[in-house]
């Protein structure tokens, strides 16, 4: 209790607010001098994506919408993971209405994070595979921590990343990287990110890429906000069109494919790999 108060007397002092008072798989902050919200992700252990946490995620990005943000950050408390991805656990051995509630919120967050009015960067400062990588294309920026890895790497689950999966890294690495890269599930280092313009920038550290990520929003301060977000949205619109126009049958085939016998034995054994290495 005395430390949460020390700290919001801290961030009052810097003029740092807190929005999303309710959430807490993820925290909402907005610097008040310059209107740039920060989306904090804060599911432990490794802000793997469940039902709670993209609902929250979905809440703050309509909250930071609501209260005229200028920019918003996107970035994790867990200098160390960015996002695990989809929650493994919520494909595995699934309860079909949680499951289609799951999708189908995965499905809204990254409509509504594709299309933000503001312009969103995003401060990698940990590992991003699958979903976490999925989060971080859908920013207009992208700025990542030396020394991790990001990529789409669905194929190594034997799984398949859906269409709007790899729209989202065709858009930024074009058709003959997104190829290679995603058939082969590679999981890119920070600096082969940057080589193939996965990512933008490289930092040394969370600080240092929170300071470029403000310096990139502030680029558009003379701009008109809505000339540029109009033009955000012509430039987008295609992309997300062909999952609003398709998300029921988008929603089928991901059960069909999920719930597949092979595909819940691939699951299943990664789940394991992934507690022996834990354990190890
Ligand atoms: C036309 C339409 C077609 C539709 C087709 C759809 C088909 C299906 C589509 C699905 C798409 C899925 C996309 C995904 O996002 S799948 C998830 C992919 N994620 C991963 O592969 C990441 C796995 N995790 C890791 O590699 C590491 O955990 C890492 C993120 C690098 C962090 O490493 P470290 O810090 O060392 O942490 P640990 O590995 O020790 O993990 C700690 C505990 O967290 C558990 N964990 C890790 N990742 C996940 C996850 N994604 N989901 C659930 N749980 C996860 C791990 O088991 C440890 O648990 P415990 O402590 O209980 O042992």
């Amino acid at each position: 209790m005395a430390l949460l108060c020390f700290q919001s007397l801290r961030m009052l002092r810097s003029g740092i607010r807190c929005m999303s008072q309710n959430a807490q798989l993820v925290s909402l902050t907005v610097n008040d001098k310059t209107g740039v919200a920060t989306l904090s992700l804060q599911r432990p252990p490794v802000n793997s994506l469940n039902l709670e946490l993209l609902t929250e995620i979905s809440s703050a990005l309509t909250e930071a919408t609501d209260n005229n943000s200028r920019g918003l950050i996107l970035t994790s408390t867990n200098d160390g993971v960015f996002s695990a991805g989809l929650d493994i656990l919520e494909m595995y051995k699934p309860n079909l209405d949680r499951v289609k509630e799951f999708w189908t919120k995965l499905q809204e967050t990254w409509i509504k994070l594709y299309q933000t009015a503001y312009p969103t960067v995003a401060v990698i400062n940990g590992h991003s595979p699958a979903g976490g990588c999925l989060l971080a294309l859908s920013c207009e920026h992208r700025i990542m921590v030396k020394n991790f890895t990001i990529g789409l790497n669905e194929t190594r689950l034997g799984i398949v990343a859906p269409p709007w999966f790899i729209a989202s890294m065709v858009n930024v690495i074009g058709q003959r990287q997104s190829e290679r890269a995603l058939t082969l599930g590679h999981m890119f280092t920070t600096e082969e990110a940057k080589n193939v313009g996965l990512i933008d920038e490289i930092v040394q550290n969370k600080a240092e890429g929170t300071t470029q990520a403000e310096a990139f929003i502030q680029k558009f301060a003379k701009i008109p906000f809505q000339a540029r977000s109009l033009t955000k949205t012509w430039l987008r619109n295609k992309t997300v069109e062909s999952l609003v126009k398709n998300r029921e049958d988008d929603l089928n085939m991901f059960l069909q494919v999920v719930t597949q016998p092979n595909a819940q034995e691939s699951l299943g054994h990664y789940i394991q790999s992934l507690k022996n290495k834990a354990t190890k």
